[in-house]
């Protein structure tokens, strides 16, 4: 027992690990623990592990028009959070970022404690001036990121499930009900992840819990309201939006009592809550509205709004999103269609991306090794950049494993096989899209981390063998800013 409730500590410690992976025979748990004590986030002395802050005020809080709105939109990602305070032109007010500080129990990180601290770090960062003109709020986080709470008090009756975590052990239970290809038919869905709960819960849990995705959680938060969520966040527990309902093969489940209302991204869900709201100087008509997850808002920033424009978020992980007036999904691949209003964001998310770059690089080395790439150039070197086993899209294999080897001599050539062969994904991501009858791709934005890597979007544009470019906000943060902007002026 001893073994096993150490191995599930550990679990939580390296997230892109899938949970129910038996670390028995896969590795020493020691050094998957120094593995991750020793990556880029926790190299500062404890007593240094205060979340990392960086912020910009965009206008002197001095010249601010008395009576003008702002929009408040906080993206919790993988590695960090951050938020952006717009107006209603779109112009940036204020904006800062600030890394998850991780607080260690027992070998277990508390996530929950650390989104928890970060939210409301966030809104200190914000400066005292511009809050009295904050109109709504929106949040946005990583998708499959599920916590079960206790329906009354909303504390988590468990550790939450990640995610990229995967539980295999549910998935054929969730086949058996859901039709074939179904998006739920993925180790890492949020109903997966429920089923598994279900199964090692104890009965009394059962009957008091509610499933709530990140942002939703952190929403409630702030609201207080329980059992919200957005069409895009509960997609992956099985919620269909183009019926705006849950299907019946998922009402007639005993499970489906945990299922929480579902409404679209940036309604209006209530006012915030008045401890916090005069702890922090908000407006008393400063509303709260639903979210979305992290691509999305993503994609929102980007303000690609053409069938045939996508946007490709390079961040921890590589998220690819295509606006088709066609909706398509296969789980057999990963790809799954979001809802947008009257069109579909087709795609799905890989496990490749920026946080196998930052297991081996610094971001000031990735700039510098960067700058001496030869974008125009081929690389010859063949890898599939994962953290650890197992993928979701373009190719849904939980065991399949990272290659990162034969490492050339030079670091410049082996972070530009890196790059090209995560465009290599990217590329088979898009071409996926159009062999199952979305709407072709014509030009891709990038957002994310890696956006910022001009030698990387050439490679990329080389290719994919379309415009590849930066997008104009390249922050998922804004994109939950226009949210709540959408939902202020539906207030109006
Ligand atoms: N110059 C760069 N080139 C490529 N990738 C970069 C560069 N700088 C940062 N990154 C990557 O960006 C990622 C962080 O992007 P971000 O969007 O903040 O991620 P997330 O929100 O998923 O945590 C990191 O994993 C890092 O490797
Ligand atoms: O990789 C992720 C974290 O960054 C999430 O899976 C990402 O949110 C993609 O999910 P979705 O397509 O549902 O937005």
């Amino acid at each position: 027992m001893a073994a096993s409730v150490y191995t599930h500590s550990i679990c939580s410690l390296l997230p892109h690990l899938p949970k129910s992976q038996n670390y028995g025979d896969h590795c020493n748990v020691r050094k998957l623990l120094s593995r991750i004590l020793d990556s880029n986030a926790l190299r500062k002395p404890r007593s240094k592990l205060n979340s990392l802050r960086s912020s910009k005020v965009n206008m002197d809080v001095a010249d601010f028009e008395v009576g003008k709105q702002l929009y408040l939109g906080m993206d919790f990602g993988t590695s960090g959070a951050r938020y952006a305070l717009i107006d209603k032109e779109g112009e940036i007010y204020a904006e800062g970022k600030r890394e998850y500080p991780l607080y260690m129990s027992e070998e277990t990180i508390d996530w929950v404690k650390s989104w928890k601290t970060t939210l409301f770090t966030l809104m200190e960062d914000i400066p005292v001036g511009l809050r009295p003109a904050i109109a709504s709020i929106s949040i946005d986080g990583t998708s499959g990121t599920t916590i079960i709470v206790d329906s009354t008090t909303g504390e988590p009756l468990c550790r939450p499930f990640l995610y990229n975590e995967s539980c295999p052990e549910a998935l054929p239970i969730v086949k058996a009900i859901a039709p074939a290809k179904h998006t739920v038919c993925s180790g890492s869905s949020t109903l997966c992840k429920v089923v598994s709960w279900w199964r090692s819960s104890i009965d009394s849990s059962k009957t008091s819990a509610t499933l709530l995705h990140q942002a939703d959680w952190l929403l409630w938060l702030l609201h207080g309201k329980l059992g919200l969520s957005d069409y895009n966040n509960a997609l992956k527990v099985g919620y269909d939006p183009e019926v705006e309902s849950y299907p019946p093969w998922l009402l007639s489940q005993p499970y489906s009592c945990v299922l929480p209302v579902v409404l679209p991204p940036g309604t209006t869900i209530g006012t915030m809550k008045e401890s916090i709201r005069s702890q922090f100087g908000f407006p008393k008509d400063c509303v709260i509205c639903t979210g979305t997850t992290d691509s999305i808002a993503a994609f929102l920033a980007a303000r690609a709004n053409q069938p045939g424009k996508a946007v490709t978020s390079l961040g921890s992980t590589l998220a690819i999103k295509l606006l088709s007036t066609r909706r398509v999904e296969d789980s057999r691949f990963g790809v799954y269609s979001h809802r947008l209003d009257d069109k579909w964001l087709v795609g799905g998310a890989s496990n490749t991306g920026g946080a196998v770059l930052r297991q081996i690089f610094t971001d000031e080395q990735l700039k510098k090794l960067s700058e001496k790439i030869n974008s125009a150039e081929a690389s010859p070197l063949d890898y599939y950049p994962l953290q650890d086993i197992g993928e979701r899209f373009p190719v849904a294999d939980p065991e399949m494993k990272p290659r990162l080897h034969p490492r050339p001599a030079s670091d410049v050539e082996y972070l530009h096989g890196i790059l090209e062969s995560i465009a290599r994904i990217e590329a088979k991501g898009y071409s996926l899209l159009k062999e199952l009858g979305a709407t072709p791709v014509e030009e891709v934005f990038t957002a994310g981390g890696g956006s910022k890597n001009e030698k990387w979007i050439q490679i990329r544009e080389r290719v994919l063998g379309f415009p590849v470019r930066k997008a104009l906000q390249t922050e998922a943060a804004y994109g939950a800013a226009l949210l709540a902007m959408k939902g202020a002026a539906a207030e109006r």
